[in-house]
């Protein structure tokens, strides 16, 4: 809607209608997954990037980490190689570790740190690799029929533990990190991880407030496509034995109940086709998507 269709007193409501949220949310730590679909549209990711600095210049402290599971994918095909999943996963030999490294910690990760630059913030670029940040080893996936069966799927991690060192030594200059989920081995070896997951353990060892999932779809959806605003575990579990949360979702709903589990205040599924759909969800009584509580 147009903002020429609000009266002075309506703006300043609005306005005001924040208040209480930056006071809650002064100095704590919100930690958004910024998924690959999400990043579409050039307005949508200006949008995103203004609100990342808002957040940061009212008192909070965001870290973004960053999928790219599509332009991974149309950067694989322009060298001739397909892309392959397993249970979300996608199947990394070396030559697709190189495109992932590529495309995460490269084009991605340097395209979202400009656009926040560009509103005025001071992000900086990262991969789970800088500083040792994301240990990581091989995530070995269990076969749907036969749990005792594992399959190796390249490498593809799983996270071992993370270094919060460096996005305290960020936030203490008011840096904004972004964090590209690389991990290292114990030799050095790199592993691509799904980035929901490393936002989940990230908001974990950070003791983030929130863990903000941002995706392309409302938020968790009924079997009749209805969004659901607020799930407990007991009604994630049930969602899942009856087949209504599947693929996708699954890695993206089960971190979001470990990270409540283990300390992060609320975890939300999101819209980012919203536009400030981030803003939305801060700093309003309006959420725009699925929240997810311990109980
Ligand atoms: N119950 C559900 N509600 C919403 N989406 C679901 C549900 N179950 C499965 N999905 C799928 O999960 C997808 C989101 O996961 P994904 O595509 O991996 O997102 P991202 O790329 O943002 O990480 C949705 O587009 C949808 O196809
Ligand atoms: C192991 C694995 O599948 N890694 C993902 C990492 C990127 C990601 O998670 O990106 P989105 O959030 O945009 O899907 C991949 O290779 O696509």
């Amino acid at each position: 809607m147009p903002t020429s269709q609000f009266t002075p007193g309506d703006k300043a409501n609005i306005l005001s209608e924040a208040l209480p949220y930056i006071q809650r949310f002064f100095d704590k730590t919100i930690v958004i997954k910024y998924g690959g679909n999400a990043m579409t549209d050039d307005k949508l990711k200006e949008g995103f990037a203004r609100d990342v600095v808002l957040l940061k210049l009212v008192g909070m402290n965001p870290v973004i980490v960053h999928g790219g599971g599509p332009q991974i994918g149309e950067l694989l095909k322009r060298v001739g190689k397909q892309s392959e999943f397993i249970q979300g996963m996608r199947v990394t030999d070396e030559e697709t570790m190189d495109v992932v490294e590529m495309v995460l910690g490269g084009l991605v990760n340097k395209e979202i740190v400009n656009l926040i630059n560009q509103q005025g913030g001071k992000a900086v670029g990262l991969t789970g690799k800088d500083g040792g940040m994301i240990r990581a080893k091989k995530l070995l996936i269990a076969d749907q029929d036969d749990p005792n069966i594992k399959h190796d799927i390249g490498s593809v991690g799983e996270v071992l533990g993370i270094d919060p060192e460096l996005v305290e030594l960020l936030d203490t200059r008011d840096f904004i990190p972004v964090i590209a989920p690389v991990g290292v081995g114990m030799d050095g070896e790199s592993y691509n991880i799904n980035a929901d997951l490393v936002a989940g353990k990230l908001a974990e060892t950070l003791r983030a407030e929130k863990l903000i999932l941002m995706t392309n779809i409302p938020g968790v959806l009924d079997k009749e496509g209805g969004l659901l605003t607020g799930l407990t575990a007991q009604r994630v579990d049930e969602l899942i034995a009856n087949g209504t949360i599947y693929g996708g979702m699954l890695p993206k709903i089960h971190c979001a109940l470990d990270a409540v589990k283990n300390g992060v205040h609320t975890a939300h599924i999101i819209d980012g086709r919203v536009n400030h759909a981030l803003l939305l969800e801060v700093l309003t009584k309006d959420g725009v998507g699925t929240l997810i509580k311990r109980s």
